[in-house]
């Protein structure tokens, strides 16, 4: 059963860590692959220019349909030129690992690629695992717009409470959650060819014990390929620098002072209109943002566009999370205040500024006092990409990281994997479940330390989830 899913590992063509041929650091294909770097490599504390793509040429509104203009918009895309490339690998690899730009076209065209070549041929479908609920969503239903069916026909989503899927559907865009319940109940996933790990470099809980369980599945099937993905793991910057990094943005500035200096660049409107993404670590600090810019937007000019404060963070309701897609009124423009929610996956029309103050709250946890917290630390060089990568998505768009060129060269190239900072009793509960009883010996990819399973067993021992035998109750 081949999956799927960006930066990872294990191409037969590839060289061994995960990198497909292409040009260097694992980019595959070569060529076009993705805008240019400036999307978000080049960091910066100054303005980055993001998105520059391939010119979308379409014949006049009047004269095409909207699924016209679609398929222009889409034949633009730097993957569309890798289609016939792409679709060989995923025949001849049971594991293979695809790596893009932002915004190149992964999440919505490698499945239409997979349905063209017929891997939902038979009644079989293809599952697409994203992290987030609205990321789900809000794909699946571009997805099945781009194909001219209704979302929930041949193209569907599957997230917690919702399913949005009927027999004919082929494509499932499902949180990663779904797709792990499942398996629950069909430990083969037989009524998938293939399965696309989406986002994968998040390293979520799901996304690793996923990864475990595919790999398992893969043995037992014996069939085509999968498409895993595992960020390359390079070796740590140093801590001090970090910290560093933490002090300039949390210490040595008040939050009012950062605050402002957000402040400034939303609406300090220098830029020509667009709206605006600004990512920050929470409800809290979402909420009194959004107060300071709404009491700021009302003493603005009248001659200055209006500005619509829209926020976004998990604890809100789908139909909450879901106003960040309504488009503003004309003349005002729009300020969406975004956890890491919004850092991933989701094209935001309208979307030209991002400002990523470098932040991001994440789960910690001390296996020897069993302490779990959240912290707020610096985000890491594949987030800071990611979240610029939400601009210049349908034209030219900046992101203001509002950090040092010097800084960014310091921090981490990607984010710790969740299940090696987080207590890990529900993860051991969930392979209980799936009849793995010797969870020290489970093949994660990035192995939780021995102390912290331990404790989980244990733990789940003194509140009698588990018999004297290590069994699930
Ligand atoms: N809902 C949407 N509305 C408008 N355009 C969209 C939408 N979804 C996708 N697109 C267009 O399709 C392009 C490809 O998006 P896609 O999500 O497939 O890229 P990606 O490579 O998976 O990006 P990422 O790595 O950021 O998840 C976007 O850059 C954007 O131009």
């Amino acid at each position: 059963m081949p999956s799927m899913a960006p930066l990872s590992s294990g191409n037969k063509n590839g060289d061994g860590n995960g990198n497909v041929p292409g040009r260097g650091n694992g980019v595959p294909f070569g060529g076009h692959w993705g805008p240019p770097e400036s999307t978000s490599a080049t960091p910066s504390a100054a303005n980055e220019a993001v998105g520059k793509r391939k010119a979308t040429t379409l014949l006049p509104q009047t004269r095409v349909t909207k699924r016209q203009a679609l398929l222009n918009q889409r034949r633009a895309l730097p993957i569309a030129s890798v289609e016939s490339e792409l679709v060989n690998h995923v025949k001849k690899n049971e594991t293979l690992v695809v790596i893009g730009e932002t915004g190149s076209g992964k999440t919505t065209q490698l499945p239409q690629f997979l349905h063209s070549a017929g891997f939902c041929k038979g009644g079989m479908m293809v599952a697409i695992t994203q992290p987030r609920r609205v990321a789900a969503i809000t794909v699946a239903t571009r997805v099945a717009e781009e194909m001219g069916v209704e979302v929930g026909q041949e193209v569907g989503y599957s997230i917690r409470f919702e399913d949005c899927t009927s027999p004919s559907t082929q494509l499932k865009y499902m949180t990663d959650g779904m797709l792990l319940r499942e398996a629950l109940l069909d430990p083969l996933l037989s009524r998938y060819s293939l399965v696309v790990i989406d986002e994968a470099h998040e390293r979520t809980i799901h996304t690793d014990v996923l990864f475990g369980l595919l790999k398992g599945v893969q043995k037992r099937r014996q069939a085509a390929s999968t498409a895993t993905k595992s960020s390359k793991k390079k070796a740590a910057t140093t801590g001090v620098a970090l910290k560093d990094l933490q002090n300039l943005l949390t210490t040595s500035k008040t939050p009012l002072e950062k605050k402002n200096s957000a402040l400034k660049l939303v609406i300090h409107l220098e830029e020509i209109p667009g709206d605006i993404l600004l990512f920050l670590t929470g409800q809290e600090e979402i909420e009194s943002m959004e107060r300071l810019l709404k009491e700021r937007a009302s003493h603005l000019s009248p001659k200055v566009p209006k500005l619509l404060v829209v926020p976004i963070y998990a604890a809100l309701p789908s139909e909450q999370q879901m106003r960040v897609f309504q488009p503003a009124p004309d003349g005002t423009r729009k300020v969406i205040l975004a956890t890491n929610i919004a850092e991933t996956s989701l094209t935001i029309p309208g979307i030209r500024y991002v400002i990523d103050p470098g932040l991001v709250k994440a789960r910690a946890y001390n296996p020897r006092t069993g302490v779990e917290s959240l912290e707020v630390v610096p985000v890491s060089k594949a987030q800071a990409r990611q979240r610029s990568g939400r601009a210049g998505r349908e034209r030219p768009g900046k992101c203001f990281r509002l950090y040092t060129e010097d800084l960014y060269r310091k921090l981490e190239d990607s984010t710790v994997p969740e299940i090696k900072r987080c207590n890990l009793a529900n993860v051991v509960l969930q392979l209980k479940a799936f009849g793995i009883d010797d969870v020290l010996g489970f093949d994660f990819m990035d192995k939780p330390s021995r102390i912290a399973i331990v404790k989980s067993l244990e733990h789940l021992y003194s509140l009698g989830a588990l018999t004297d035998e290590g069994k699930q109750c």
